[in-house]
């Protein structure tokens, strides 16, 4: 087969198919557009589970937010794939998106959100707010390019709100330890703001006063609405796996081929620039491959003939977590929010859990995800932990926080092994550093997915948007 004009795509996820839609749409499109996938369904982490009276579980994310133009991104595609109609948001102001609470000292506490906080101790934190701001003006920059999530916030504003706030924030968004997770994952333009004024409080007031420049990118009517109604949150009616569900109808009817249950097992670089690509027994030749498979899955792939390069990938680890979805009949909560995140200090087996029906109801039950292990899985569970091990785990943790003591009408628990990249300190060298080495050892390959540039589903589908947007202009087709 020649390799001329087939693009190959490595893996199937959300990250995957956004390329291979975006792949299809541009013009010329390559001839053959050939999707791996290992696993036996598309859709990667995003997972939902569909019970037979149409009550929905997720097994993987839940929300995406509308925000920046990577939030943009996502709506505009819902727009094109024809989803608008099963969009649904949590409304502005709905306490779910209002109470944001931690699990502190065997309490729920709930993280202060008025003004007043600022003046009075309120807990969890052992000082009124204004202390950090405080701190902030009275400490000088750093001269570190790079330093923990942790670091970085108990130097500018104190042990308390790394400990209370940042460190759950932290195992809420990758399961990771804020001591470790690079302060560019979630605060690059705090620290930038460090670098540039010396105080990021100067720089949270000059980007609150100054107005944002009008989007020089499409703005869908779908997102317009999400701007206008100011949408803290929105996911899919079935569950976010409708997003790549649609996308799997859209480019297999554009003719891209898609193989399930054919893991990529060896990538070639020719001489001549060419690439091959094997599963098994078949190969393929093609000009271009675009890697959407976590980093060191692709590490694997270039060991033999590039170790410099497969160590590199392989140093961007990722964590396993236990996610156990749980179901009652009724109301079991007496309080409203998103759900509750349990810092590190507290040594708990939960990161936190979700109440997945207070955003988004379904009929008269309680649906909860408990979410536990990552970056601490293994010493908290061991090598080899089973889902009845979990499920017994989550429901004692349950008991003791929300006093739900009955067994659930149903629950499933799924291992999530390595799910989430940790983003740690020097992240953004690391990465320099592999896109490096692909250029100048002219590997051909297009590096996407959330094991570099970012790991929320619109991260995900922006960057693959981008990257075949540039692959675009130099395709050898
Ligand atoms: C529990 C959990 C909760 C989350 N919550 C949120 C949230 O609320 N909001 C949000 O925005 N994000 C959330 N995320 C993050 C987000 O879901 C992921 O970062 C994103 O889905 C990753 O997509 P991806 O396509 O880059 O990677 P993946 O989904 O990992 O896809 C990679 C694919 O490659 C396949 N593969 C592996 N090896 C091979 C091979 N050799 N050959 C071919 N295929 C291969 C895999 O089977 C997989 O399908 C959450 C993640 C998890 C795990
Ligand atoms: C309240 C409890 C939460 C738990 C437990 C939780 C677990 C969890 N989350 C991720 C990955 C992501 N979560 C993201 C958004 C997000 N997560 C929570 C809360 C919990 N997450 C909220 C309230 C939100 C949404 C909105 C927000 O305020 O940010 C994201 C996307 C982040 C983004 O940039 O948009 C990711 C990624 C994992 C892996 C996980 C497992 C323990």
């Amino acid at each position: 087969m020649g390799s001329s004009g087939t693009v190959a795509i490595l893996g199937g996820g959300i990250s995957g198919l956004a390329a291979a839609y975006k792949l299809s749409q541009i013009h010329p499109a390559p001839k053959r557009i050939v999707l791996f996938e290992a696993a036996s369904r598309l859709g990667g982490w995003i997972h939902s589970s569909r019970n037979e009276d149409g009550v929905v579980y997720e097994h993987g994310p839940r929300t995406l937010r509308p925000v920046g133009e990577s939030g943009i991104t996502t709506l505009n595609l819902v727009q094109e794939l024809g989803l608008q109609e099963q969009v649904i948001n949590v409304p502005y102001g709905h306490p779910s998106s209002l109470n944001r609470y931690v699990y502190v000292d065997s309490k729920l506490i709930r993280l202060p959100t008025q003004l007043s906080a600022l003046f009075k101790t309120t807990p969890p934190f052992h000082k009124p707010l204004l202390a950090a701001g405080l701190r902030d003006l009275f400490t000088s920059k750093s001269s570190k390019d790079d330093e923990s999530m942790f670091d970085f916030v108990s130097r500018r504003l104190g042990p308390d709100i790394a400990e209370f706030a940042i460190d759950p924030l932290v195992r809420g968004v990758c399961a990771g330890d804020a001591k470790e997770i690079s302060v560019k994952f979630l605060l690059k333009s705090l620290k930038e703001a460090e670098q540039k004024y010396g105080r990021i409080t100067f720089g949270l007031l000059t980007s609150a006063l100054r107005k944002p420049p009008p989007p020089t990118y499409h703005v869908s009517d779908l997102a317009k609405k999400a701007q206008l109604e100011r949408w803290p949150v929105w996911s899919l009616q079935g569950g976010l796996q409708s997003l790549p569900e649609s996308l799997v109808e859209k480019v297999t009817n554009a003719g891209v081929e898609l193989y399930v249950e054919s893991p990529c097992t060896d990538l070639e670089v020719r001489k001549d620039g060419s690439l091959v690509v094997r599963s098994g027994e078949e190969e393929l030749h093609c000009c271009n491959v675009i890697s959407a498979l976590p980093s060191f899955k692709l590490s694997e792939l270039v060991e033999k003939a590039h170790p410099t390069l497969a160590k590199l990938l392989k140093s961007i680890d990722s964590v396993t977590v236990g996610l156990v979805n749980l179901e009652w009949t009724g109301q079991r909560l007496d309080h409203d929010a998103f759900g509750f995140l349990v810092p590190s200090s507290q040594n708990s087996p939960l990161l936190g859990v979700v109440y997945d029906t207070c955003s988004f109801p379904q009929g008269d039950r309680t649906i909860l995800t408990a979410m536990m292990g990552g970056k601490w899985f293994k010493s908290l569970f061991g090598d080899h932990v089973n889902e009845e091990a979990l499920l017994k785990i989550a429901l004692g943790q349950l008991q003791s926080v929300l006093g739900i003591s009955d067994p659930p009408a149903r629950a499933q628990v799924h291992i999530l092994r390595q799910c989430i990249p940790q983003y740690i300190v020097g992240h953004c060298d690391r990465v320099e550093k592999i896109r490096r080495y692909v250029d100048d050892n002219r590997l051909g390959l297009v590096l996407i997915g959330a094991s570099f540039d970012g790991v929320s589903v619109n991260d995900c589908i922006h960057n693959a948007t981008k990257a075949v947007e540039q692959l675009a202009t130099k395709l050898k087709i």
